[in-house]
């Protein structure tokens, strides 16, 4: 036995060189986490050595929720420590999100580029996952680009209108639709259309890929996979979730540079068919451009990740909302007829529907599809409602959180349309609290493009479609589930009757 002095501590330990060095290692690390938990002042739980608070979350079905139950402990701005050094910092409230997001803008509009899932997949190269100037100058082309496309015209409304035609028909097609399989496949289109410059046909076999691929992606790379904390395990994991996510992705990659192939082979310049075209014309034009080549590829893939399940899900739980209001759904229809009788509803007739309009708005919040953010992180120490969010942080703000927030919603878990209408029912009233599409520079680039979808999809629905709950007798979950980053509702069934035909024909659809 020998005696062994580490800073204050004195000890007698076997002289088993293996055994000294595993002593020493975790003494280390007890000690670091107890210098760094002084320095890191913000509340949260107790963590554990190595693992910090990764048992903390474990296990927990739905992480938004998880995170409520915590800021009851711990309040409004919390910190977590996940695996053995990444501080993570949640914020909750509508006061200190807009702290957080608009007054410090310069300082957390970062992507943590250091979460190991992500940054695997996304390569640092698209607009989704990049930072700095690559990140301004992709952004800024994408969103110049999907205007071009006639994101604000009509070239835009025209693919949407044609879409849901192809939905509705497709619905009431055949018995026992599954409406979670039919509505990624119309609003993905939407998508295609705008990077492909063509729509798939929904028995496709590389769309089913495709589709496959982004749905097992948004379920299993949330921010809860530990392989985010310690890359190690998507090696040593015989089944890493992690691993599995990136060797899907590779099959988007395959088709998604086929494509590209494709369109350099009969590129015409004075031509513009679509987001690949014009991101062509800018590589040829540009003396010197400032987007590499391999950016094209991520962002398409950015496209389609980012454009196609938040549409979808939101639509999943409008149908949800019409059913369990069938009253709200009758107002809806009466305001659709009025203004457009049985032809095709188009963007412009949105200001003669403000209670529609209110009633996306509202499922919108309520739904709160995206409960908390995607993650941001902040380079510096930033500081909110006097308290220091230590640089380096993983920030995710708790969007849920600003939609039930009590001081701006009166009854906030309740549902009621008419809070975003104006008092004579005439206007969409706006609500600082209303973050869908987030807030800060880094907001959503697809917002005009899906408030269009979700205008034009639900009121072609409603105007031909009567939606019922197909088992009456069993209850309505309203409480979503939170598959990786969106919250999806429940399973539930509906009776679909098609208005447009005299006889009414009826279909039953679920969604699974
Ligand atoms: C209802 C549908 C949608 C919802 C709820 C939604 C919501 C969001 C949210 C919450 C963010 C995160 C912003 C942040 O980090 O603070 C985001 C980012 C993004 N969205 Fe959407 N989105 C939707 C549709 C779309 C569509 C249709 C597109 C493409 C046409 C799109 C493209 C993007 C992109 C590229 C980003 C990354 C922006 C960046 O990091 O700079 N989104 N979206």
């Amino acid at each position: 036995m020998r005696k062994i002095y580490i800073l204050d501590y004195t000890v007698d330990v076997d002289c088993n060189p293996v055994l000294l060095a595993t002593f020493v290692c975790i003494l280390l690390v007890l000690l670091w986490q107890r210098v760094t938990s002084r320095i890191n002042s913000l509340p949260g739980p107790h963590r554990w050595p190595v693992l910090g608070n990764i048992p903390a979350l474990a296990g927990s079905q739905s992480l938004y929720k998880r995170l409520l139950e915590l800021r009851k402990d711990y309040g409004d701005i919390i910190q977590l420590r996940m695996g053995p050094s990444m501080n993570l910092v949640v914020v909750f409230s509508q006061d200190l999100i807009k702290e957080l997001l608009v007054d410090n803008a310069d300082k957390t509009e970062f992507r943590p580029n250091w979460l190991y899932v992500p940054d695997t997949m996304f390569n640092k190269t698209g607009i989704i996952w990049s930072n700095g100037k690559h990140w301004t100058h992709l952004r800024k082309f994408a969103i110049h680009a999907l205007k071009d496309l006639g994101a604000e015209k009509s070239n835009l409304e025209q693919n949407i209108q044609v879409e849901t035609n192809y939905l509705i028909s497709a619905m009431c097609k055949e018995n026992n639709v599954q409406m979670d399989k039919l509505l990624p496949k119309a609003v993905s289109n939407i998508i295609s259309n705008i990077v492909f410059g063509s729509r798939f046909e929904y028995n496709d076999p590389d769309f089913e890929m495709i589709l496959n691929v982004l749905d097992y992606i948004f379920k299993h790379a949330g921010l809860h996979l530990p392989e985010n904390f310690m890359p190690i395990l998507a090696n040593i994991m015989p089944n890493s979730e992690a691993r599995c996510c990136f060797e899907e992705k590779e099959k988007i990659d395959d088709y998604v540079k086929l494509q590209i192939e494709k369109h350099k082979e009969n590129y015409n310049p004075s031509e513009t068919r679509d987001f690949i075209d014009i991101y062509l014309h800018h590589l040829n034009n540009a003396n010197e451009s400032n987007i590499p080549d391999k950016s094209l590829f991520h962002m398409i893939f950015d496209l389609f990740a980012a454009g196609s399940e938040t549409t979808s899900t939101t639509l999943l739980w409008i149908i949800l909302y019409l059913i369990k209001y069938p009253s709200v759904q009758d107002l809806c229809r009466t305001e659709i007829t009025t203004v457009a009788g049985l032809r095709q509803v188009s963007y412009a007739d949105k200001d003669k529907m403000p209670y529609t309009l209110a009633v996306i708005d509202e499922v919108q919040r309520i739904a709160s599809i995206g409960p908390i953010g995607l993650p941001r992180a902040c380079m510096e120490d930033v500081s909110i409602s006097g308290k220091i969010i230590p640089k380096h942080s993983v920030i995710i703000p708790h969007f849920m959180s600003a939609h039930y927030d009590e001081k701006y919603w009166e009854n906030p878990t309740e549902f009621q349309p008419e809070r975003f209408l104006t008092d004579d029912g005439k206007h969409i009233k706006h609500h600082k609290a209303f973050h869908p599409f987030s807030v800060g520079s880094r907001t959503c680039i697809g917002k005009n493009v899906a408030e269009m979808e979700l205008f034009l999809f639900t009121t072609t629905l409603i105007q031909r479609c009567r939606l019922q709950h197909a088992t009456p007798y069993e209850p309505l979950d309203m409480e979503g589930v939170q598959s990786g980053i969106t919250l999806l509702p429940k399973p539930y069934k509906v009776r679909i009757r098609d208005r447009s035909c005299s006889v009414g024909v009826e279909r039953q659809i679920s969604i699974y």
